[in-house]
């Protein structure tokens, strides 16, 4: 078979139509897409020992001859065994495969083999169980650093290897889209040797040179892509200056005395706005840091200068709670605040999009709503994101563009964020942003005690919300799904392992069986605006003691009371996003709890789980989830405007990164359009790269 990088998988021997299903699952179709799926990690099973030599409890390679034919028994109804001795010339290691039948055949008597596994040893016997192995004249899986691969069920890291390894040829004569110059100047290796070192390195130093290669090639492409986005953003570049209002004027409106780090941030926005070029900062805070006041006051300052405010909320819940922390904190002081989301009538709608042109509303707090056709400012000077990795840069500028189209310069830009960014992250996210951190919480929290717990813990927890509320405390329980789900089972039914707990058969059945005496409302996104914005009012003035809910109330929600969030089928859910979740509790002085519940027994998803429980410090956990899963999910694709990453870790490699940026630069000052012969290839990787991330650059 001539393989070239687009000979789909289904042509490989081995692979019908499940496997290439599978594969295709793990994105997995042509062989190109083989050659950049990127090991995760690496076995290093160069060394080769001699059986009584092999250290004991980890595992290793042991090279040794079959002694006899493996002998097959079957142990019970599904279960074999293949039991067979090896030998060298000081020991002898006793070899057991479970349901492995195909082993009595395949390991020959007086031949030499690596097997690699675990030596375990009882008095003088050692053994080894279920270990992988090749015939010791090949180092296909032994004898050298191998590749770990992510998984899916019914693809193994063998077969994996196997089809890179058959895939590698059509790295040879692959055109290197790095131009030569960069290569040169950057010293880093073609892109052939990288990418078959990649997979299957001779030695440390090859993987260094690849892996550099690589992940320079990663950041590269994204700093060139992003810099066309900054030109097209900052074409437009005059600001107007709105005069900066001392805080403490601002402070007063308050209940609360800011703390150090909301004042720093609200001074920076200040000097921001002030100063005749546009604003463009983000703030980023950790869950319940209280970012709401800063956007408070810039919108303060705005309307102060004479000009309009508009604020964007992911969704109408947060909208709506926004609208009405503003509208308390900020009409006192004249300031007319507005709400626009879809879910108005037509009539409200117009009366909104009318005294907006008209200059009537000063601050308007919105949905997407803001950027529907009708809407038109009068003389909007701020455009404050919520969640922007939610929107994409391509609707800020949406916004922006009313503002221009009411004669106005270009707005100033706030964007709040609620997910912690490793600050590589931030950079390359935000490349043209100045970055406040709000690195402090307010006074008097308590932190936030986080348990995993399984199934039979359930009515122990259900206690436990009964005390909560006995003490006049209020409970999430959040659920990953919406639908009647018949199957949906309480506690201690038989339940399938992996029924999701559905947000409205649950609530029903835990208020006509578990808490008869309580309030247990329901939210969820599927509910008409109108009832979600009821349930969340009813939530937020206690009148509700358990709120069965979906992760409508991820971000942002702010009610203080409540204490417990319960979060069902927890493995279900990405770590940051656990982390916002949890967020919703601890925002008050009282002792807060969160209970994830699971019934995995991946150890995977259990070890993100117990990051979780082990720490509250947003900024580590979203490191750990970037690892986990790379940036590209870790923000949902399409929403953050970002292409995915495979091999850059972009929590640890800032002076690649930086290195990058600088070659992108340098490459886009001597072309800008990158229309030289040597440098197209770039710019169509670039808009490739791009394509899927909502960002074109066409
Ligand atoms: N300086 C402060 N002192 C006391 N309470 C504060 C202070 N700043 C904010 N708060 C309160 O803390 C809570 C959290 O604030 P806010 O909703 O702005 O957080 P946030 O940063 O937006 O959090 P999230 O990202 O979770 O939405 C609110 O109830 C707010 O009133």
């Amino acid at each position: 078979m001539t393989v070239t990088p687009d000979t789909p998988l289904t042509q490989f021997p081995g692979v019908g139509e499940v496997r290439a299903k599978k594969l295709s699952h793990l994105g997995l179709n042509t062989a190109g897409d083989l050659l950049t799926y990127y090991p995760r990690d690496y076995e290093d099973r160069r060394q080769v020992y001699a059986i009584r030599q092999a250290p004991e409890g980890v595992r290793v390679c042991v090279r040794a001859m079959v002694a006899q034919r493996p002998r097959l028994s079957r142990i019970r109804k599904g279960l074999d065994l293949v039991q067979v001795p090896v030998v060298d010339q000081g020991g002898t290691l006793h070899l057991a495969f479970f349901n492995q039948s195909y082993v009595e055949r395949a390991l020959l008597p007086g031949e030499d083999y690596v097997f690699y596994g675990q030596v375990e040893r009882q008095g003088n016997r050692l053994s080894m169980t279920n270990p992988v192995f090749e015939r010791a004249d090949r180092q296909d899986v032994t004898g050298r650093i191998v590749p770990v691969y992510p998984l899916t069920a019914g693809i193994s890291g063998h077969l994996l290897a196997g089809l890179v390894r058959q895939a590698l040829p059509c790295a040879r004569g692959l055109a290197d889209t790095l131009p030569q110059s960069i290569r040169q100047a950057h010293h880093l290796a073609a892109a052939e040797f990288a990418l078959t070192a990649i997979h299957f390195p001779p030695d440390d130093r090859a993987l260094d040179l690849a892996r550099r290669r690589l992940a320079f090639e990663e950041l590269f492409y994204l700093a060139v892509g992003l810099a066309f986005l900054k030109r097209r953003r900052t074409t437009l570049s005059t600001g107007c200056p709105i005069p900066a209002l001392p805080v403490e004027q601002f402070a007063a409106l308050l209940p609360f005395t800011p703390t150090d780090a909301q004042r720093r941030t609200m001074e920076e926005a200040a000097r921001d706005m002030a100063c005749g070029r546009p604003m463009n900062r983000l703030v980023q805070g950790d869950v319940g840091s209280g970012k709401t006041v800063v956007a408070a006051y810039a919108g303060w300052l705005a309307v102060q200068g004479g000009f309009q405010a508009a604020m964007m909320a992911p969704t109408e819940v947060l909208a709506e709670q926004h609208f009405r922390t503003l509208s308390a904190l900020l009409s006192p002081a004249g300031v007319r605040v507005g709400l626009l989301t879809g879910a108005m009538t037509a009539a409200q709608k117009r009366k909104v999009h009318a005294d907006l042109a008209a200059g009537d509303i000063d601050f308007v707090v919105g949905t997407h709503a803001l950027l529907s056709q009708g809407v038109a400012f009068r003389r909007l000077a701020l455009i404050i994101t919520d969640e922007q990795h939610r929107f994409g840069v391509e609707q800020r500028s949406a916004l922006a563009e009313k503002s221009a189209a009411g004669g106005m310069p270009s707005p100033h830009v706030l964007v709040m964020s609620a997910t912690p960014i490793p600050r590589t992250l931030a950079l390359i996210l935000y490349g043209d942003l100045d970055v406040s951190v709000i690195d402090q919480l307010p006074p008097r929290r308590t932190p936030i005690s986080t348990y995993v717990i399984r199934e039979d813990k359930r009515q122990r927890m259900y206690q436990f919300v009964r005390r909560q509320v006995g003490e006049g405390r209020q409970v999430y329980i959040v659920c990953p799904a919406v639908e009647e789900d018949p199957e949906a089972a309480l506690p201690g039914e038989e339940s399938p392992a992996l029924t999701l707990k559905a947000v409205k058969s649950y609530a029903q059945r835990l208020q006509r069986e578990v808490f008869p005496d309580l309030t247990v409302d329901i939210l969820h996104g599927k509910m008409r605006p109108r009832e979600k914005d009821a349930a969340m009012r009813a939530f937020s003035q206690g009148k509700t003691q358990v709120l069965v809910a979906t992760t409508v109330i991820e971000v942002g929600v702010d009610v203080p009371n409540a204490t417990l969030m319960i979060i069902e089928n927890a493995d279900r859910f990405g770590l940051s996003q656990l982390h916002q979740l949890r967020g919703r509790v601890g925002r008050g002085e009282h002792p807060s709890f969160c209970v994830l519940l699971t019934a995995t027994r991946n150890p995977d998803s259990m070890a993100r789980l117990r990051t979780l429980a082990s720490t509250t410090d947003g900024f580590q956990i979203s490191r750990e989830d970037l690892k986990l899963r790379g940036p590209g999910d870790f923000f949902g694709r399409r929403q953050h405007g970002l292409p995915q990453m495979k091999l850059s870790d972009l929590a640890a490699d800032m002076p690649l990164l930086y290195e990058a940026q600088a070659a992108a630069e340098e490459l886009l000052s001597r072309d800008p359009e990158l229309s030289e012969t040597e440098n197209r290839p770039v710019l169509a990787r670039v808009r490739r790269l791009f394509e899927d991330t909502g960002n074109s650059l066409n």
